[in-house]
């Protein structure tokens, strides 16, 4: 089952329902390590890493429950190995999200350095120097962060970069954290808003969160609390896209509108219209060709890098040329090549791509070398004349639930074998 054939040429019509974010709920996973008692985290999506982080946990002592919503109930009062080793941090590095929480209650920690990544080297450096501003001895051997502490304190933490795991890292660890630690720099992005209210409702004292700057009163104990997790806004954004490159329209419920200001900009300049209520977002393109849209990603509420592949799709079939530029990873451009296969003509050059819009694609069979990456050539597929191959499909299924289930019940016809 690791290959999904899609014939195209079907337009995407109808409605969906989005599920909770991945980005979301491994932070929030890995935060219930600070909470004494039980943790129930509601809205979780079914997705390949939620398994893996349930497992990294599982494998660390943790107590965990998982019903048939999938919803999961977990007690993390007695984790006796506070591991996290390199067959999992190589194959979701959200497994890194583990260092923070670890140190910050069980006063040790030993997590794999993340391996070598495909879409760019994505260093730990900034995790590590805030837990070292924290009063945490650090030490790398063999591929492994070895982190210990008698308590953390809380220190003001600056930033050097914006990056999203980092800035959770540091705010999970400072809710239990003697005294007050400021993040200057956070990241903004929704995700860590979400966790922010997950920790807060387990009794932590936070406030600026989804500004840069975040304050935390560290307490002695937090203990574990019911939390929904928040949409998934690049599921939405890509299946937005689905129905913007078939000519087609689609209404998904369960939206969060607020977070997704620039991708709905730039669908509105390709010429779909967007409408939004309180949790819903529809979008017609009309049956017409998407105008091409330049892109230059960047940290949050600016365009978000993980919904870069998914644009160059539709502006590969675009009527004219764009340019997307990626400022976050060096190495997230894997797509094209594999776009091109399809009759695309896009031209990388340093960090931007150059998109010449064609007429039409061509389905053909091509590889997926990353999630996103699987996205842009499920999107291709969709808009192609003919069937598309998409090979090492399971990248997909580390963060879209049930993607084949919900394009077919759009119209899509995609079969997995
Ligand atoms: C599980 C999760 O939430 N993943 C998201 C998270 O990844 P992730 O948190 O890994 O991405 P970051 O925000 O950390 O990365 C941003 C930039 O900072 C650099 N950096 C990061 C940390 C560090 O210690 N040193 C350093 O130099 C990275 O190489 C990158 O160039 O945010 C990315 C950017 O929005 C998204 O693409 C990912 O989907
Ligand atoms: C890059 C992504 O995820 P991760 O940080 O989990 O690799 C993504 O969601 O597009």
């Amino acid at each position: 089952m690791n290959k999904i054939t899609i014939t195209g040429g079907h337009q995407i019509a109808g409605s969906i329902q989005a599920s909770g974010a991945k980005n979301a709920v491994l932070p929030i996973l890995a935060a219930t390590i600070v909470g004494q008692g039980e943790s129930h985290i509601s809205r979780v999506p079914h997705l390949h890493d939620v398994t893996t982080m349930n497992e990294l946990l599982a494998q660390m002592g943790a107590r965990l429950t998982v019903d048939h919503h999938a919803d999961i109930t977990i007690n993390t009062d007695h984790l006796s190995n506070q591991t996290a080793p390199y067959e999992t941090v190589k194959s979701m590095r959200a497994s890194i999200l583990a260092l923070g929480p670890l140190v910050a209650r069980y006063g040790t920690a030993k997590v794999s350095l993340p391996g070598g990544c495909q879409i760019g080297a994505r260093p730990v450096d900034l995790h590590i120097k805030g837990l070292q501003a924290m009063g945490a001895k650090i030490e790398v051997v063999d591929g492994y962060i070895h982190a210990t502490c008698d308590r953390l304190k809380g220190n003001r933490i600056v930033m050097d970069k914006v990056t999203v795991t980092g800035t959770e890292n540091i705010l999970i660890a400072a809710t239990l954290a003697k005294g007050e630690t400021l993040i200057e720099n956070a990241a903004i992005e929704p995700e860590v808003v979400d966790l922010a209210k997950y920790l807060k409702a387990m009794g932590a004292d936070i406030s600026g969160e989804g500004t840069s700057k975040i304050y935390i009163q560290g307490k002695d104990q937090l203990t574990g609390t019911h939390h929904a997790v928040m949409p998934d806004r690049i599921e939405i954004g890509t299946f937005l896209v689905a129905a913007a490159i078939t000519g087609g329209s689609i209404t998904i419920h369960n939206s969060c509108n607020d977070d997704l200001d620039a991708v709905f900009d730039k669908l509105t300049e390709t010429g779909a219209s967007v409408e939004t209520t309180t949790d819903t977002v529809t979008l017609n393109m009309h049956g017409k060709r998407p105008q091409p849209v330049d892109i230059r990603t960047a940290p949050h509420p600016a365009f978000p890098t993980d919904m870069q592949a998914q644009f160059c799709a539709l502006n590969a079939i675009a009527e004219g040329t764009s340019v997307i530029t990626e400022t976050l990873f060096e190495n997230r451009f894997m797509h094209v090549e594999e776009l091109n296969r399809m009759g695309a003509n896009i031209h990388v050059e340093g960090n931007q791509a150059i998109i010449k819009g064609v007429d039409h694609l061509s389905g053909a069979p091509v590889t997926a070398t990353d999630l996103r990456a699987s996205a842009s050539l499920v999107l291709a597929g969709l808009a192609a004349q003919g069937q598309t191959e998409v090979h090492d499909i399971h990248y997909i299924d580390r963060g879209y639930e049930a993607i084949e289930e919900k394009m077919n019940q759009l119209g899509a016809k995609i079969i997995r074998s």
